[in-house]
C-alpha cells in the first residue's frame, strides 16, 4: 500500500458491545482489510454518550467526542458506522450523514425496518450507500447470500431462528432445566440482549430482522402491524418437554410465505415446533439459522452466530469494506429496482393453515376433554394428538393439543369459545408445528 494513498475515514456514532468490537478487529486486522479494500481504513472520531466511561479496549481520548455534528459535518468523513441503536437520533444522523452523501454502515434493524425505504431512497439521491448486513442474523451472511449469491432465485418460503437472546435462553432453559431469569441474565452478561429487551422476549427484534429479510427477497416493506409476533414468554420448562414427547423442540421461528395461487405474502414471528432431527432443532444458544427455499437453488441453510460482540463485528467489518471499495471506486452497485414476480398484496394472517401445539391450564375434572375437544370439533379442527397431565397439589391439569392442518382463523374460532369456558383457566400457548424439512 503506498504511503500517498488516500485513508478511508469512518465516524463511528455508539461505543458499546459492538463497537467496541469493531474497533478491536480493524487494530488487530488493520493491514489485511487495507489490502481488502485497497486503502487503510482511519477512525475519525467516536460519539459517546460518556467520555470518561472505563471502556474494555484502549482508545485515544482525542477520537472521542459527545457531538455528532462535527464527524457528520467533516467532509473528509466519507463512511458513517452507526452502532448506537435506537430510532431516534440515530434517524436524525443517518439521515443527515446520507445528505452529505456519505455512506452509512449499521447494524440496526430497528432502523431498517422501520425507515429503510427512505434512507435508501436518500442513498440513491446524494450517491452515498447503505449497509446493514449486520442488521440480519449477525456474523451470517445473509444479506450478502440474498443480493448476491441467491439473486436469481425467487422464494415461496424463507424461516428460521434470528434472534441469538431468545435462543440462547430457550436452549439453556431446556438443556439445564433453569427458569427464564437466570437465564437472561446471562444472555445480558454476553452483550446479546437489546438496550429495549422487550424487543428480544416479545418478538420484535425478530419481526425487524423479517421485515428486512422479506424486503430483501420481495422488495415489499412489510409493516409489522401486519405480522403475527410472539415472544418466547409464555414457553415454560412444561412445554419443552410436551413438545419433546411430541418428537418437537420449541424455537423462535420467523418466517415469510407466499400463500395460495396469488403468493400473497405473511410474515410472522412465532414460539414454534420444529422436528427434533431437523437442523433447527439442533441451532443452539446465540446461534441463528436462515433457511432460503429459493426456486433455482433449491433449500440453502445458512447457520451461524447471530449475536455477540464478534460475530456482529464481523459482518459490521464486511461492510465497511464495501463502504470502502465503493468510495475507492465508485462502481459497487447502488440500489435495485424491484424484482419480477413481486409479491404486491399482504396475507390476512387467519388464511395461514398449518399444524398447531396448544397448552391449556383446565379444571381436572370429568367432561373437561370432552368439552375442549367439542369446541375444535365445533370449528372443523380435527385433534390428533392429546396429552393430559395433573398438576400435584392443585385441582388443575395441563391439556395438550396437537392438531392435523387447520386454518389460523378457525384455530381462533375455537380458542374464543374455550376462553368463554369456566373449565379452561388462565393463559395457554399456541405454536404452529413445522413441517420435517
Ligand atoms: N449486541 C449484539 O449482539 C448485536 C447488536 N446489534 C445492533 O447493534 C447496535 C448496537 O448494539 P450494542 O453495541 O449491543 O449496544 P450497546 O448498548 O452495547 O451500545 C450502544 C452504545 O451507543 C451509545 N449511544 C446510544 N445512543 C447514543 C447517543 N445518542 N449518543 C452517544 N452515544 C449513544 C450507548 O451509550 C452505548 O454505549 C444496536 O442497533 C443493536 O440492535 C445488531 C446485531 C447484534
Ligand atoms: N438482541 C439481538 C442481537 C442481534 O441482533 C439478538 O439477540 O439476536
Ligand atoms: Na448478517
Amino acid at each position: 500500500m503506498s504511503e500517498s494513498q488516500e485513508k478511508i475515514r469512518i465516524g463511528m456514532l455508539g461505543f458499546g458491545t459492538v463497537g467496541q468490537g469493531v474497533w478491536k478487529h480493524l487494530q488487530s486486522r488493520g493491514e489485511e482489510l487495507a489490502m481488502e479494500t485497497g486503502s487503510e481504513f482511519e477512525i475519525a472520531g467516536i460519539v459517546v454518550r460518556s467520555l470518561d466511561r472505563k471502556r474494555d479496549v484502549d482508545v485515544p481520548a482525542e477520537l472521542l467526542t459527545d457531538d455528532p455534528t462535527a464527524l457528520l459535518e467533516d467532509p473528509s468523513v466519507s463512511i458513517i458506522c452507526e452502532l448506537a441503536g435506537g430510532t431516534t437520533d440515530v434517524l436524525k444522523w443517518t439521515r443527515k450523514a446520507l445528505t452529505a452523501g456519505k455512506s452509512v454502515v449499521t447494524a440496526n434493524k430497528a432502523l431498517i425496518c422501520d425507515h429503510g425505504e427512505e434512507l435508501m431512497e436518500l442513498a440513491a439521491e446524494h450517491g452515498g450507500r447503505l449497509f446493514f448486513e449486520a442488521s440480519v442474523a449477525g456474523g451470517i451472511p445473509v444479506i450478502k447470500g440474498l443480493r448476491e449469491g441467491l439473486v436469481v432465485n425467487r422464494f415461496d418460503r424463507i424461516y428460521g431462528i434470528l434472534n441469538g437472546t431468545s435462543n440462547y435462553i430457550l436452549t439453556r432453559m431446556e438443556r439445564e432445566q433453569l427458569s427464564f431469569e437466570p437465564v437472561l441474565d446471562a444472555a445480558r452478561a454476553l452483550g446479546y440482549v437489546e438496550a429495549d429487551e422487550s424487543l428480544d422476549l416479545d418478538g420484535g427484534d425478530a419481526a425487524h430482522k423479517t421485515v428486512i429479510l422479506a424486503w430483501l427477497a420481495h422488495r415489499k416493506w412489510v409493516p409489522t402491524d401486519k405480522m403475527l409476533i410472539e415472544g418466547i414468554r409464555k414457553v415454560t420448562l412444561g412445554d419443552m418437554h410436551f413438545a419433546r414427547e411430541l418428537g418437537y423442540r420449541i424455537k423462535l421461528i420467523a418466517s415469510i410465505q407466499r400463500l395460495g395461487d396469488h403468493g400473497r405474502l405473511a410474515l410472522a414471528v412465532r414460539p414454534t415446533l420444529v422436528p427434533l432431527d431437523s437442523l433447527m432443532a439442533d441451532v443452539s444458544e446465540a446461534f441463528n439459522a436462515v433457511r432460503l427455499e429459493g426456486d433455482v437453488a433449491g433449500p440453502t441453510v445458512l447457520i451461524g452466530k447471530g449475536a455477540g460482540q464478534d460475530p456482529t463485528a464481523s459482518a459490521v467489518i464486511a461492510d465497511l469494506v464495501d463502504a470502502g471499495r465503493a468510495y475507492l471506486s465508485d462502481t459497487h452497485p447502488r440500489s435495485r429496482s424491484p424484482r419480477a414476480g413481486d409479491a404486491s398484496e399482504l396475507a390476512e394472517m387467519e388464511d395461514i393453515s398449518q399444524e398447531y401445539y396448544i397448552r391449556l391450564t383446565v379444571a381436572d375434572r370429568s367432561g373437561v376433554l370432552a368439552e375442549v375437544a367439542g369446541a375444535f370439533s365445533k370449528c372443523g379442527i380435527s385433534i390428533a394428538t392429546v396429552i393430559q397431565r395433573d398438576h400435584e397439589g392443585d385441582d388443575t391439569a395441563s391439556l395438550v393439543l396437537a392438531t392435523h392442518v387447520c386454518s389460523e382463523a378457525s384455530l381462533r374460532a375455537a380458542l374464543n369459545i374455550l376462553g368463554g369456558e369456566e373449565s379452561v383457566l388462565g393463559d395457554f400457548l399456541v405454536c404452529p408445528i413445522l413441517d420435517p424439512e
